[in-house]
């Protein structure tokens, strides 16, 4: 297995869009894991996700993308497994066997469960816009609230313990959307409210910002 770290890895690329909570976990994988990556900024407002380009990288169309040497690797998930095999510092799943299944849950709840909902491309072709704040707090409600029950029993400093694992990986991104894109209101969920501050302090996640990101407009609101 390799063990490339930082000083002596091959050089990756992730392709990444400033907003995109997808984009956001990977990236802060790879600050965890101390690996150097060049972003490709791809503008999703402006459609670059359907690049001819682009769509042969990811047939589907969606960030993230990482690159690899030869290896093309898309979807958030399947990219942070790979990563934690590839690149084994700093492990993003737990050993103990009923802490990685529910970092492997919490993940999950939010990937499929949450994400998908929010995705402005899916909801605009369905509703006015008048019905997309409702329609998008209630999901997010539903998803954060199945959330806050089930890390009551394994929170710690972070999501299943004391230690950041996969679960915070997912976490992070929707929290921050939920707050900063949606401006919802975080306080009815007091584990994810704690979550969120806890992440606010560790670089990986400073560094991993939407606003942090080369593509992040300085003068707009897309
Ligand atoms: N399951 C995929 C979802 C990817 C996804 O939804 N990406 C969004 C940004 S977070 C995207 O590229 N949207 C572009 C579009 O909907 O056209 C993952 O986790 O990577």
């Amino acid at each position: 297995m390799a063990t490339a770290t930082g000083d002596d890895q091959p050089k990756l690329k992730l392709y990444s869009y400033w907003r995109s909570s997808c984009s956001f976990r990977v990236r802060i994988a790879l600050n965890l894991k101390g690996l150097h990556y060049d972003y490709e900024a791809v503008n999703l407002v402006k459609g670059e996700q359907r690049n001819p380009e682009f769509v042969k990288l990811n047939p589907i169309g969606y960030v993230p993308v990482l690159v690899d040497g030869d290896i093309v690797l898309s979807d958030s998930f399947a990219i942070l497994l790979y990563l934690d095999e590839k690149y084994p510092q700093h492990p993003l799943l737990p050993t103990d066997l009923k802490r990685k299944a529910i970092n492997l849950q919490v993940a999950n709840i939010v990937s499929a469960s949450i994400q998908p909902l929010q995705n402005l491309s899916y909801i605009k072709e369905k509703f006015g816009p008048e019905e997309i704040t409702p329609w998008v707090k209630y999901h997010l409600g539903n998803g954060f609230a199945a959330l806050e029950g089930l890390l009551k029993n394994y929170a710690g400093r972070y999501a299943t313990g004391d230690e950041v694992f996969l679960a915070d990986l997912f976490l992070a991104p929707q929290i921050h959307s939920f707050v900063t894109r949606f401006n919802f209101d975080l306080s009815q969920y007091p584990i994810l409210s704690r979550l969120n501050e806890a992440y606010s302090l560790l670089p990986a996640f400073q560094n991993a910002m939407p606003e942090k990101q080369p593509d992040y407009p300085s003068s707009s609101t897309s």
